[in-house]
């Protein structure tokens, strides 16, 4: 097996990211939590999070950079100083090594501009903070990128039931694929054991499950209600926070996700997208920008030459993205 050292790093990681996640969302305060400066949320768990992931990462690939969505410099501005605390006392209860500049140190790891040489990694420490905010769905995301490829992917969902068929069966997976070797999902509380999972086969698009976003400001949902009506169901998209829409379509839970822009000049980020990206791939799925172009990694920290996403099982795949693109812009 290729990628065996970082596939086991990349899942004991993540999954003591989704412990520290998962411990912080239960009863989180006003001042476990912040707006960036474009407004978008932070919590400590985020930061505290990225702290753990990218210090183990340091540790075992001291050569590899990373881009991950935080960095530490609101942290450092004296107003914060009790945020800043309570990352660092989440950060020790999983990591007892960790101090006060370690964890500084860690998140400021994550500052590469990734592009199409060597490799890297990519972290978003919580994806889908708004749900995670919510008490509902958030997931934490790593994906290995080498020259421009992304070659790895773990995905960790606390709240994602087990058993997709039962939502009051365990809660907490962890998803994980490399190239190649096709995808696997495991209980949190017990990663070593992965089954292989896949995507479904339902081939008329009338019958398509399809997700979409809860946030109206991340994906366009009356362009996704047209979309369905063209292809001849009345079900509309259900909706979930974070990657765990690509969780949900490589384990056959629904046949599509459809992220359509809501303005212009929004550029998808690369760890929004990576690890959910390669799962999905390696589950049997497509994937393509809303253009019908394939998602470009190799180009920095955005996919700024891709305009929304459309990923689907494989035998819908071709419907749906001829409806996606003739429903325009
Ligand atoms: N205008 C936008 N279009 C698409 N995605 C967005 C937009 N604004 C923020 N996001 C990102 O959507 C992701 C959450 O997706 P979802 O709604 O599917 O859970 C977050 O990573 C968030 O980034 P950010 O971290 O900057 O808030
Ligand atoms: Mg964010
Ligand atoms: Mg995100
Ligand atoms: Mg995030």
């Amino acid at each position: 097996m290729s990628f065996e050292q970082e596939l086991n790093i990349a899942k004991e990681a993540v999954r003591k990211a989704s412990l520290l996640c998962a411990a912080a969302q239960h009863g989180l305060i006003d001042s476990e939590k912040h707006d960036k400066a474009d407004k978008s949320p932070v919590t400590v768990a985020d930061y505290g999070a990225q702290a753990l992931v990218l210090s183990s990462l340091a540790t075992a690939f001291p050569e590899d950079p990373a881009v991950g969505e935080e960095d530490s410099s609101d942290l450092r501005k004296p107003e914060n100083a009790e945020l800043f605390s309570k990352v660092v006392e989440y950060a020790q209860k999983i990591d007892s090594e960790l101090d006060a500049d370690s964890v500084l140190a860690a998140i400021d790891r994550g500052n590469h501009e990734g592009g199409s040489t060597g490799r890297f990694w990519t972290l978003d420490p919580i994806d889908g903070t708004k749900g995670f905010l919510r008490g509902e769905q958030y997931a934490v995301a790593l994906a290995l990128i080498e020259n421009g490829e992304v070659v790895l992917g773990v995905l960790g969902c606390p709240n994602l039931p087990v058993d997709p068929a039962n939502p009051n069966s365990e809660k907490g997976c962890i998803l994980y694929a490399v190239k190649g070797e096709g995808a696997f999902q495991a209980p949190l509380s017990d990663i070593g054991t992965g089954k292989s999972i896949s995507t479904d086969s339902v081939s008329d698009p009338a019958k398509a499950v399809f997700c979409e976003s809860v946030e109206s400001g991340h994906t366009a949902h009356g362009r996704s209600a047209q979309i369905t009506e063209a292809l001849g169901t009345a079900v509309e998209p259900f909706r979930m926070d974070s990657q765990c829409k690509y969780a949900a379509v490589s384990r056959g839970q629904a046949s599509v996700y459809l992220r359509l822009p809501t303005r212009p000049g929004y550029e998808e980020k690369i760890w929004d997208h990576a690890a959910g990206y390669i799962v999905l791939l390696e589950a049997g799925g497509k994937i393509c920008d809303t253009l019908g172009s394939p998602l470009d990694f190799s180009i920095g920290r955005t996919l700024k030459e891709n305009k929304g996403i459309v990923a689907t099982s494989p035998r819908v795949y071709e419907p749906v993205v001829k409806a996606v693109v003739a429903s325009g812009q």
